[in-house]
């Protein structure tokens, strides 16, 4: 019987998400044993600075490729959100199990929602998306840095002087604890979530023709398909995950309708499509040439200007 090790980050949430699979493999009726190999990345090594000014491309994923190259690891389940645009040539995504809520949370010390947060309050988040649009609708607070997984950040919010925090919805209900400590759920309305955000992405090798077809079973055609509009689009716009561009894409009958959001990080240009088609990927394109023809192209390259500095 063939042993599956499956190469994993080593945050608590990393570590849910690979046995979360695992489960949904065995479910599937996958007759293998697995083994989960912890990994370093140095998305998890730099802590102190923001991700954005490391060069947010692959930061949490290059050193578990290099596993799967070097055939100490058969697979690996990432974050969809962490993943560039494009493969290293011989690696595939060969599934995208269902995905979890795609929302961003708020999360307040006094449980006040974000309209009812007292002027200046202080919102702690590390992604310029999230900062763009919380500043949209509220120009009067006061972003800060705040770094870490999800276990440090809750902390940093209750221990140093943050009123709130943004974080993605899905962490916080893969971890358990959803209801219990989320102030509000973003609405796509007022926070366009990442593309890809609360979805996972299964990698393997191309040439692993028998694993490929196992995790065909666990593949979610709902999800594929309308991440595959989010991420077309992100693509090619080549943003990377700490730049302010947004898209979630949901279905309506048989269309794929994707909300796309290109911004300034301090929130006061927001450009904004609605797109619908059968097609994802044609769904995407057009998502992109619209924006780029609102000028779209020069706020990334200004943010990527600003992060080279
Ligand atoms: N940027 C890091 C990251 N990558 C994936 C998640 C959460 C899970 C997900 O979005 O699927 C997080 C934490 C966060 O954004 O708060």
């Amino acid at each position: 019987m063939r042993k599956i090790v499956i190469g994993s980050r080593k945050s608590n949430l990393a570590l849910t998400q690979t046995e979360w699979v695992i489960d949904q493999l065995k479910k599937a009726g996958v007759p293998y044993e697995f083994e989960i190999k912890k990994i370093m990345t140095k998305g998890d090594k730099i802590l102190d600075v923001t991700l954005s000014k490391v060069g947010g491309k692959g930061l949490f994923v290059k050193e578990i490729e290099q596993e799967m190259f070097d055939k100490e690891i058969d697979m690996a389940v990432h974050s969809m959100k962490d993943m560039p645009s494009q493969l290293p040539e011989g690696l595939i995504i060969s599934s995208i199990p269902v995905r979890e809520d795609h929302r961003d949370a708020f999360v307040s010390n006094d449980n006040v929602s974000l309209t009812d947060l007292p002027e200046g309050a202080v919102v702690g988040t590390s992604s310029l998306r999230r900062a763009a649009q919380v500043l949209a609708a509220r120009p009067d607070v006061e972003i800060k840095s705040i770094r870490g997984n999800i276990e440090t950040r809750l902390r940093k919010m209750k221990e140093e002087d943050y009123d709130a925090i943004v974080l993605a919805a899905a962490g916080l209900i893969r971890m358990g604890w959803g209801e219990e400590i989320v102030t509000e759920f973003l609405d796509p309305d007022l926070c366009v979530p990442a593309v890809g955000q609360g979805a996972l992405a299964i990698e393997c090798r191309e040439d692993d023709q028998e694993l490929r077809e196992l995790l065909q079973k666990i593949n979610d055609q709902y999800t594929a398909h309308t991440v595959s509009a989010e991420r077309t689009f992100l693509h090619l716009l080549e943003g990377g995950c700490q730049i302010p561009i947004a898209g979630y894409a949901h279905m309506e009958k048989d269309e794929v309708v994707l909300t796309a959001l290109v911004a300034t990080s301090d929130g006061k240009t927001v450009l904004k499509e609605v797109v619908k088609g059968k097609n994802p990927v044609e769904v995407g394109r057009e998502a992109a040439e619209r924006m780029k023809a609102r000028g779209a192209q020069k706020i990334v390259d200004d943010a990527k200007e600003e992060l080279d500095q």
